[in-house]
Order: structure tokens, then sequence, then C-alpha cells
């Protein structure tokens, strides 16, 4: 069973360049995708756009390889077999640069892969990500990709391109499937060009912006007898989504037609908070 309620920014322990330890929010998206679908090519691309942090696990998992430790030669072996590496290892890596970077929006490229990355990620930081993009690609044209990337790694061979998506249907899409019941997903059709995909990402990227302004309401006036409470339920419905862990920007005043209290100027229906 994976973890209920959590918190969605977090407060983060960063060391400040006074060496002082200071309490930040921090919030994250992940990046889900399988091999080839172009989540580092999407990452960067938004990164620069919308001011995140962009951390490749599968990158910060090679610095460790090549770091020479014996944790990375662990790494290298499961990595060249297409496996998963074992999630407290890859969420510790992952917190260790989140701690060093001074910025509070983070995307996770490459993770979670499974639904223990997804399970040691919430013990370990306590968070969960605001929303999960989700690159859907066609196997074929991800496999096209991946022997033409010619990055110089070992595992763009065909052997463990296909291991990686027996991996990906096994255990990814599960971990999909978690958020998707959460209403977290935000899939794009990722077999389309590089500029087609970015712009399907951008209008999502932008929504989160447009949500978070303070909607522009005027106050319905009406008088008795006028049907402002069945329309007041359908103006309801015309605002805004709140997004988890901002502040609705309306607070709703109840009214009960018992006594018949209907909204006012003095007491409105809707009010910004
Ligand atoms: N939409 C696209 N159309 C064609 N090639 C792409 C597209 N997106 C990425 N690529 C190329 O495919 C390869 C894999 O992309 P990459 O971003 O590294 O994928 P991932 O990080 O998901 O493994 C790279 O060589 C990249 O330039
Ligand atoms: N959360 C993660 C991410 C990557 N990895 C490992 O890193 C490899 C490369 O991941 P990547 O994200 O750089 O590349 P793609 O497989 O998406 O092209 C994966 O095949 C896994 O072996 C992992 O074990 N756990």
């Amino acid at each position: 069973m994976l973890c209920g309620a959590l918190l969605s920014a977090h407060e983060l322990f960063v060391e400040s360049d006074r060496g002082l330890a200071k309490q930040k929010k921090v919030k994250v998206v992940f990046v889900i995708g399988g091999p080839g679908s172009g989540k580092g090519t999407q990452c960067q691309r938004i990164a620069q756009q919308f001011g995140y942090t962009h951390l490749s696990v599968g990158e910060l998992l090679r610095q460790e390889i090549n770091s020479g430790s014996e944790t990375g030669s662990m790494i290298h072996s499961i990595m060249k077999e297409g496996k998963l590496v074992p999630s407290d290892v890859t969420v510790r890596l992952l917190q260790q640069a989140m701690q060093g970077i001074d910025n509070d929006k983070f995307l996770i490229d490459g993770f979670p892969r499974n639904e223990e990355n997804v399970k040691t990620f919430e013990n370990l930081t306590k968070m969960e990500p605001e929303f999960v993009l989700y690159l859907d690609c066609p196997q074929d044209e991800m496999e096209r990709r991946l022997l033409s990337r010619n990055e110089g790694r070992e595992d763009d061979n065909i052997d463990t391109i296909r291991k990686r998506f027996k991996v990906f249907m096994e255990s990814t899409l599960p971990a999909v499937e978690y958020y998707e019941s959460k209403g977290k997903i935000r899939k794009v059709d990722a077999g389309k060009s590089i500029d087609d995909v970015f712009e399907s990402i951008k209008a999502i990227f932008s929504q989160g912006k447009d949500n978070n302004k303070p909607a522009n309401l005027q106050l319905v006036a009406a008088g008795p007898s006028s049907a402002y409470g069945s329309h007041g339920a359908s103006l309801l419905s015309l605002l805004p989504t709140p997004i988890a862990g901002h502040e609705p920007a309306f607070k709703v005043h109840s009214w009960r037609l018992a006594e018949k209290q209907r909204p006012t100027l003095d007491q409105p229906y809707l009010e910004h908070t």
C-alpha cells in the first residue's frame, strides 16, 4: 500500500552560502516515459522556459558510476542489464542533489520507475509531486531514437533496450496508474516532433501558472426569486480548480435557504481570499 496524505510542498533544509541551515518550500514535478520517449530533451526546454532545475536520475546514477565508488560499481552492473537500481540508493542521490541547489522548483526526469521508487520517495522526503508529466510514445519510435542517440551509452544496444522496455511495461506503468488514481498524470503524445511535443507540454505548465493567479470575478447581484441560488452553484464550477498545496483564490460563504439568507454585497457568495 502506498501512503495517503502527504504534503505537496515540503520544508527542505538546505545549507545557505553562509553555512547556516534555512528552510524552503520545494515543489517537484516528475517526468515519466519509456526509454527514448524524449524526457531529457523536453526537460531541458521546460527548465529553461519555466525556471525549474532539471535533475535526471539516470544522469545522477551515471555520475555515481564515474566517481568510482563501491555504490557506483553496484549501479553499473544493474544498469547495463537494463534493471532498476534499489530505491534507497536512487532517492538518497536525488535528495543530496536537491539539497545542494538553491531553487524551489525541481523537474525530476526518469523518476519514479516503479512503485518502490514512489514509496521510498514518499517515506524519505514526505513529499509528493505537484503533478507527473507522462511522455507517451510508441515503442518502435523509442527504439529508433535510442539506436541513433549516439551518446556512447552502454545500455543503448538492442538487447538492453528491449530489457528496458520490458521493465517500463512491467514496473513503471503501475506507478503511472498510481498517480492516475490520484489525478496527477498529465499525459502528452510524445511520438510527435520535438517542437510539437513541447507545445503540448507548455500548455500544461502554463495552465498551472494561470491557476495560481486570482481569477478576476465580478460579484453577481441578484434580487429575490432571480434563481441566484442555482446559478451560484454553476458559478462555482467555473472557478479554476485549486492546485494542491495552494490556497484557493476564493472563500465560499454558505447560505441557507431555510433561513432565507441571500448573498448580498455585504455578505457575498464568493469572496477573494
Ligand atoms: N520528439 C522527438 N522526435 C525525434 N527525436 C527525438 C524526439 N525527442 C527526443 N529525440 C531524440 O531521441 C533521443 C532520445 O531522447 P532523450 O531525450 O534522450 O530520451 P529519454 O531521456 O526519454 O531517454 C535523443 O537522441 C533525442 O535527440
Ligand atoms: N529511477 C531510476 C532511473 C534510472 N534508473 C537506471 O538508469 C537507467 C537509465 O535511465 P535514464 O533515465 O538515464 O534513461 P532512459 O532509459 O529513460 O533512456 C535505467 O535503465 C535504470 O537502469 C533506475 O534504476 N532508476
